[in-house]
């Protein structure tokens, strides 16, 4: 099976290849995704269901003549593998390897880079217009999945591109799934007669429903939207998990994203287990807080699963809302939550939080609204690289007024800080990492009322009088800078707790011995440290300062725990750069 595979170098050789030939071909595309992602990890699930599509597409379509966008790319790894990166396929979502999502850096029969959902329709008729006005030929394909479709930004594109005369194709891969099971109106729609009215009413022509995994009806259909002089809906039926059954049986995602572990032998292993993630944990004080307090609402854009909101939607299915791949819509409806009297938890991703940074300025912070935003994923992601990195979340929310930014270090932090989120007259954020929470260090874990106690201010871990250096932390690199300090006995670490406002006592106070580092894992530029900068700039004091976070570019996908430690952020790296900077000075 894997020779159809091994001779296929580009589309053009699965374009030469008879058509019987092309049922092996999908088999050993499939058996090739379930290897890599056993092995190494990924987006298992989409990425088995839109076989047969990715075939057809390169059967019917010349990329890069022709441009082929998948909307987010994690369904598009038979994609990779028909298009010359076959042979680094195990070295997916690693440092320098291949990449999780799809980039034209990587390679040309990539048309445009993405990584969030709901941009590709636009994007595509972005791109079918400059080169049509460029007297470029060539179709341009946009490949959505029905998740993409509870999206704004979608609705956006095909407002536009029903109301142009340029030919754009969009294929609707519909599998009736998002990450969890899709929720909402369209959704529903599209199993109904009304998908075609709904489509022609936009300005489409409707082709379909297909059988995604039928080849032949694929690419009848294909040839059909290709032919075409006006915009034109494909509107494909697929399987997400598709011939593989332990992804095709989980009820939850269908095998959305796996750990490379968790397939062995042909079955399906679980490695669950070890200590909570900072999700998980923070679910659980939000459980307890909607026990407690029938105002409290919890709000996901589509993210159940990741949020690990799944258990409290069983539990709390009137209060637990998931409202599909609408971050914007997410924000402002809990506005209209908070206007109403509810307290409004919207559990969202930094990295997906930027898609709604009006709604968070114009809808909550300008009026003032207490919505509690659960910041997931803040920092470093690992192998979802670059387009998923929580590095901006503190920087484009520090400016705004009235907005306070928890950052915990531990997860005994975690219910104090919701509670005085929850409490607060206006809005809060509360910004932790993805991973496992952290063990309390031993220094810290006779203190625990300390640690957990309901303490506004900043929280010195380490404070020696007089000493000359202080390690100022935000989120759990307080823990990293308390073993930094071991040993050093002139300096103190100071955890900020609070991205804003500044505990400004304790940081001037952190002044003091003439020399501070800020570490922190989000943007160094406009991140706490500057903050701290802006703070001694406006005291008029000028302590030698290092800022360390992350750096002004955008960081790729790789281990997260291996870029900590390049970025510094690590125990050594603190030690590493305190000691670099008193020595500066001794020189
Ligand atoms: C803006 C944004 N929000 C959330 C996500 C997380 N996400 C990635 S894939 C996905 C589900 C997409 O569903 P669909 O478009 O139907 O594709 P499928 O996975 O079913 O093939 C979600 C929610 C994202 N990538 N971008
Ligand atoms: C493609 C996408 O956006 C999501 O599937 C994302 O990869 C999930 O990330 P987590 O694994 O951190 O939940
Ligand atoms: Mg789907």
């Amino acid at each position: 099976m894997a020779d159809v595979l091994s001779g296929v170098a580009s589309p053009a050789d699965v374009r030469a290849l008879p058509e019987d030939a092309l049922p092996g071909l999908c088999e050993a595309l499939r058996e090739a995704i379930i290897t890599t992602c056993g092995r190494v990890g990924g987006h298992l699930g989409a990425s088995l269901g839109a076989v047969e599509l990715v075939v057809a597409l390169h059967r019917v379509f010349h990329t890069p003549q022709d441009a082929l966008l998948f909307d987010v790319g994690h369904q598009a790894y038979a994609h990779k593998l028909l298009t010359g990166r076959r042979e680094r396929m195990h070295t997916l979502r690693q440092a320098g390897g291949i990449a999780p999502f799809l980039d034209p850096r990587e390679s040309h029969h990539d048309a445009l880079a993405a990584g969030h959902a709901c941009t590709a329709i636009s994007a595509a008729l972005g791109l079918l217009s400059g080169r049509r006005q460029l007297g470029h030929p060539g179709h341009v394909i946009a490949v959505v999945g029905d998740g993409a479709l509870t999206g704004g930004l979608s609705f956006e594109g095909l407002n536009n591109a029903g109301g142009s005369p340029l030919p754009l194709v969009v294929v609707l891969n519909d599998n009736q799934m998002s990450i969890s099971a899709n929720v909402g109106a369209i959704p529903a729609l599209l199993r109904t007669r009304n998908a075609r009215a709904f489509f022609e009413s936009l300005g489409f022509t409707y082709l379909g429903p297909v059988d995604g995994h039928d080849l032949g009806a694929l690419t009848r259909a294909l040839r059909e939207a290709k032919a075409s002089s006006r915009p034109v809906v494909v509107h494909a039926l697929t399987k997400k998990g598709r011939g593989f059954p332990p992804a095709e049986a989980d009820e939850q995602t269908r095998g959305h994203a796996m750990g490379p572990y968790e397939w062995r032998d042909g079955k399906l292993v679980r490695s669950r287990g070890g200590r909570p993630t900072f999700s998980e944990a923070f679910a659980q004080v939000l459980g307890e807080a909607l026990e407690r307090d029938p105002r409290v609402v919890a709000v996901t854009p589509a993210m159940l699963e990741g949020s690990a909101l799944t258990g409290l939607k069983a539990r709390f299915p009137d209060r637990v809302h998931d409202v599909g791949i609408a971050e914007q819509h997410a924000v402002t409806f809990c506005a209209g939550l908070a206007a109403a009297g509810a307290k409004p938890v919207c559990v969202i991703y930094s990295t997906f939080l930027q898609r709604a940074y009006d709604q968070v300025v114009h809808d909550v912070c300008l009026p003032g609204l207490p919505v509690v935003f659960a910041v997931d994923r803040a920092g470093l992601v690992g192998a979802d690289g670059a387009t998923h990195q929580g590095a901006y979340d503190v920087s484009f929310l520090r400016p705004l007024p009235g907005l306070t930014q928890w950052a915990p270090m531990v997860g005994e932090d975690l219910a104090p800080m919701l509670t005085a989120a929850l409490q607060a007259s206006g809005p809060s954020v509360l910004r932790f990492p993805r991973g496992t929470l952290p063990d309390l260090p031993p220094e810290l874990a006779h203190a625990e009322p300390e640690v957990a106690g309901p303490s506004t201010g900043a929280r010195w871990l380490k404070r020696v009088p007089g000493s000359r250096l202080t390690l100022v932390t935000l989120g759990p690199l307080g823990l990293s800078a308390l073993e930094a300090a071991r040993g050093e006995p002139d300096w103190s670490v100071l955890d900020a707790r609070r991205a804003w406002p500044l505990d400004e006592a304790a940081l001037l106070e952190a002044a003091a011995g003439g020399h501070v580092v800020v570490a922190e894992e989000g943007t160094v530029r406009g991140g706490l440290g500057s903050a701290v900068l802006e703070l001694y700039a406006a005291a008029g004091i000028a302590p030698r300062v290092k800022l360390l976070g992350m750096p002004d570019v955008f960081l790729p996908h790789g281990d997260a725990r291996v870029q900590r430690t390049e970025l510094g952020l690590d125990a050594a790296g603190l030690r590493k750069t305190g000691r670099a900077l008193l020595g500066e000075e001794r020189r």
